[in-house]
């Protein structure tokens, strides 16, 4: 039977090399921790359909890997997400002072408008932390982004990370569609309606900069 959904988000993971990402996309699609894995070598993919306030959205997730030999490549993946999770590892504040620049590009990239969460990974080994909960909340705070620790070993808060983004681009959607009754012609999704998944191209049909989404389909 065709797979039918409301919405499709396009998600990126990124962040610096051996923060998590691979691990994190596996928990959330596969439910459990992926043993042994390696560097990711450009991008990898996966998808899940989730229920996001009574709406079907299929998340089509974009792994990057973080090793800068990569950076070109991955780079090239960016354009029209709608959402990111942007990973450190606690206990390495190497990879939390690269934030900025991989936020840098999500919003350059990307869009402006990327609805970004970041993500504290590695909570299961708090002992080794380098990263204060408080000092990543502040850079989330300052940098308007949502913020949780997570564990892909655990599964804490995987889930919640991806949801908590989706539900945001979700309202942000709600309210795109309140202004747009006060500015015809502004909008980044038609009416209502399911659809299957064919080629979903809402964005498409507005001229590009008038989208906050240029990546985000919605029913058709
Ligand atoms: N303890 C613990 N280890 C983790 C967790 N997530 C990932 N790891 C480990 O961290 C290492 C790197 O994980 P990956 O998921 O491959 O990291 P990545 O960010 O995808 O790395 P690149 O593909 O190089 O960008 C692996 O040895 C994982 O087993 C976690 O939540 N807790």
């Amino acid at each position: 039977m065709a797979e039918t959904y409301d919405f499709l988000f396009k998600f990126l993971v990124i962040g610096s090399a051996g923060t998590g990402k691979s691990c994190l996309l596996h928990q959330f699609i596969e439910n459990k921790f992926k043993q042994d894995s390696n560097h990711t070598i450009g991008v990898e993919f996966g998808s899940r359909v989730v229920n996001v306030g009574g709406k079907t959205v299929k998340l089509q997730i974009w792994d990057t890997a973080g090793q800068e030999r990569f950076r070109s490549v991955t780079r090239s993946y960016y354009r029209g997400a709608a959402g990111a999770l942007l990973v450190y590892d606690i206990t390495s504040r190497e990879t939390y002072n690269s934030l900025a620049a991989w936020l840098t590009d999500a919003r350059t990239l990307a869009s402006p408008n990327i609805v970004v969460i970041l993500c504290g990974n590695k909570k299961d080994l708090d002992p080794e932390r380098e990263v204060t909960f408080l000092e990543a909340s502040r850079f989330a705070q300052e940098n308007e982004l949502m913020f949780l620790e997570t564990s892909a070993l655990t599964g804490e808060n995987v889930e919640e990370a991806f949801l908590k983004c989706a539900r945001t681009i979700l309202n942000k959607i709600d309210s795109a569609h309140l202004f747009s009754r006060t500015s015809p012609g502004w909008g980044p999704v038609p009416g209502p309606g399911r659809r299957s998944p064919s080629p979903v191209l809402a964005p498409e049909k507005l001229p590009r900069h008038l989208s906050p989404f240029p990546g985000l389909v919605g029913p058709g």
